[in-house]
């Protein structure tokens, strides 16, 4: 499409009155940490994301389909769009500024909260221009509109002067943004052409309506210093070169495309590739309006979850029993994925968005690819057969190993001598155990009573275990609290872990909802991140979810997990009778065995978050242990709040 036919179809009603302001900027210099993640090399790549975000959104909204990507000697990046451009008119809210300074000088403004002139948004919050602007020592930003070119220069995030007319622009339109990261931020990271480029072709992957070129002034020796990235083939070629030729069970991928709209009736869509290999570690790359997110979250529960049920449903149909088997976990072992949807009014989790937090998401992809992944089923029987077999083998070695581990712990139970405060479950396989570690005697009580005596043990930990980052090793073995755990755990610490001594399926923190009982979790956490850190990476830490508050109203009893969501049910009601009665929990100890096992323990009603590690990128295991151990101990609790909230990873 050329700029002109663009021109045409840009709807007038994009202009100032469409930015709305929430809220004044400021701490964006002082805590970078918050808006970006950190200050080091990741933060710094992130700015860029950051503003070719904000281009895609334009190209996905259909209003560019050129972006350019331009890494300049000096370090500057250039990202320049073909779209509308940022509004340069006054804002109705400051009528002194145009729209351009808003936008860039303030958190919270933004097109992108009421989608009228964006529909799926990777933007969402209002702040990634404003936060680049504020980090950045110089930040220049163009708009071409109305055939004239605009200017504004900034520092650090104040303006240098007023957005001024710097020439016409009679055949050009769009947004360009050249940025210079502050040093003061970011110390002596720099731009690394590399990553850049991964980036910025995995983006024109997800979105095959626009072209971006990339250019850069640095010669790394590996990168191309300049390029073009245009992919009509989208996610399913995206698998094939990041698979780089390994074999796969199925002769082609199993993609797709489903269209929300026509589906649902609601905005949005999903794309999705996948195939098995038996020569590589299966992966998941997962976007959601083209933003990666690292950690997954609902869209990638909804995929797995339809790909499960489908197979096993296609198991059943052929007659192999054994597809019942098939868990999660044997579908990831060899399964390489890449799945991207857009929705509107997407949620994330923090403002670099690791991980999708938005309930529907997951409803609307697994119903989606369910219905695709049958018919592919159905009809390509050759491939559909070697997938099941592969996964059924899976699933049996899966098995086969954990029956080995059953005996040992039932020797390893025997031998070992167990504390005297673990209350012990009676299954003598690991297979389904949880260890709940509680925090102080008054709740082992109640939990003692709520457990399942089969499956569920029980160590009350007395007071604050040692602050283990600041101890030295030898320090550890001393320490009754860190014995009793270890001993429980059937393990030894650092280099002598053994994730197959493991006496326990799920190794779950149960503590209060408070400060101390935040701090607490953080403690064990990082306890565990630096003395047992494979049994994080396979998955076998929890934490627990008890509620804050309960509210009673005649027969009819519900559980809230925040003061968020108490007031929003004193609001809507709880469909009972009369007054509704509301107490709060003040610690795991105040709720009777029936609240503590249907909120927290009973595995069919309670909520539990998985515990894990982002292990792509080194810098950010640091940060983990620096955030949870670090000096503010409100950062920690922080950490654990916001986790506390997201649920997506239930457990099943
Ligand atoms: N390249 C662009 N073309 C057109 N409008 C833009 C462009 N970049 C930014 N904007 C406008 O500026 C607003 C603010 O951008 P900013 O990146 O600060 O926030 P956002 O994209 O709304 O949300 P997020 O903080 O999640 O990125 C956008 O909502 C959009 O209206
Ligand atoms: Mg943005
Ligand atoms: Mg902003």
């Amino acid at each position: 499409m050329p700029d002109d036919l663009l021109t045409q179809d840009a709807p007038a009603t994009y202009d100032a009155s469409s930015i709305e302001v929430l809220e004044g900027l400021e701490p964006v210099r002082k805590r970078p940490g918050m808006y970006i993640g950190g200050t080091d090399e990741r933060a710094l790549h992130h700015l860029v994301a950051e503003v070719l975000d904000n281009s895609m959104d334009e190209a996905v909204a259909g209003h560019a389909n050129r972006i350019e990507v331009e890494l300049h000697a000096d370090h500057a990046m250039t990202i320049r769009d073909n779209g509308r451009g940022i509004p340069i008119d006054p804002h109705p809210k400051f009528p002194e500024k145009s729209a351009l300074e808003v936008i860039l000088c303030t958190l919270h403004a933004g097109g992108k909260f009421s989608g009228k002139a964006y529909e799926t948004s990777g933007g969402l919050h209002g702040v990634g221009a404003s936060v680049v602007n504020a980090l950045s020592d110089s930040m220049v930003v163009q708009v071409a509109r109305d055939k004239t070119l605009y200017e504004q220069r900034f520092s650090r995030g104040v303006p240098l002067g007023p957005v001024e007319k710097v020439g016409a622009a009679p055949n050009r339109r769009g947004t360009t943004v050249t940025f210079h990261a502050d040093a003061d931020i970011f110390g002596h990271h720099k731009f690394k052409p590399a990553r850049l480029f991964k980036s910025i072709r995995s983006k024109a992957y997800l979105f095959s309506g626009v072209e971006i070129r990339w250019k850069s002034a640095i010669d790394d020796g590996e990168t191309p210093q300049e390029a073009t990235f245009h992919f009509p083939g989208g996610l399913s070629d995206y698998l094939r070169e990041t698979m780089n030729g390994a074999s796969t069970y199925a002769e082609a991928p199993f993609s797709g495309t489903v269209d929300f709209q026509q589906k649902f009736r609601t905005p949005g869509k999903v794309e999705w590739a996948i195939n098995w290999t038996p020569s590589r570690d299966g992966f998941l790359q997962s976007y959601c309006n083209t933003v990666p997110t690292p950690e997954g979250g609902t869209h990638v529960a909804g995929f797995w979850a339809a790909i499960l049920k489908g197979i096993k449903a296609y198991g059943e149909l052929v007659g192999n029993k054994k597809a019942a088997q098939i868990t999660r976990e044997d579908l990831i072992a060899g399964g390489c994925a890449l799945v991207s949807c857009f929705i509107r009014e997407p949620e994330f989790v923090g403002q670099t968005k690791d991980r999708l937090a938005t309930v529907e998401a997951q409803r609307l992809v697994e119903n989606a690819v369910r219905d695709h992944f049958d018919n592919w089923l159905a009809a390509d029987t050759k491939s559909a057969g070697a997938i099941l077999d592969f996964l059924v083998l899976r699933a049996e070695e899966r098995m086969r190993r954990r029956q080995e581990k059953e005996t040992q712990r039932k020797s390893a139970t025997k031998k070992l001598r167990l504390p005297g405060k673990l209350v012990d479950c009676s299954s003598n396989t690991r297979e389904g155990t949880e260890l709940f570690i509680v925090e102080g005697d008054s709740a082992g009580g109640s939990a003692k009573m709520a457990r399942d005596r089969k499956t569920q043990a029980l160590l009350p930990l007395r007071g604050k275990i040692l602050n283990v980052l600041g101890a030295a090793s030898s320090k550890l073995g001393s320490n009754a609290e860190i014995n009793d755990l270890t001993q429980a755990l059937g393990v030894g610490l650092g280099s002598r872990f053994n994730i197959d001594d493991l006496r326990y399926d799920r190794i779950i923190i149960m503590t209060d909802a408070d400060v101390d009982g935040a701090h607490i979790a953080s403690l064990l956490m990082t306890f565990f991140f630096t003395q047992m850190r494979p049994m994080i990476d396979a998955g076998h830490l929890y934490l627990a979810c008890p509620p804050l508050f309960r509210l009673t109203q005649g027969a009819k009893r519900v559980y809230c997990i925040d003061e968020a969501e108490k007031n929003e049910l004193l609001e809507k009601g709880i469909g009972g009778k009369g007054k509704i009665d509301v107490s709060r929990f003040k610690g795991l100890g105040e709720m009777d065995a029936k609240d503590l096992k249907e909120t927290t323990m009973d595995p069919a009603s309670r909520k539990l978050i998985r515990v894990t590690i982002d292990e792509d990128e080194p810098g950010e295991t640091g940060d983990l242990v620096e955030r949870l151990m670090g000096k503010k101990p409100e950062l920690r609790f922080q950490y654990i709040q916001e986790n506390a909230r997201f649920v997506a990873e239930l457990d099943v």
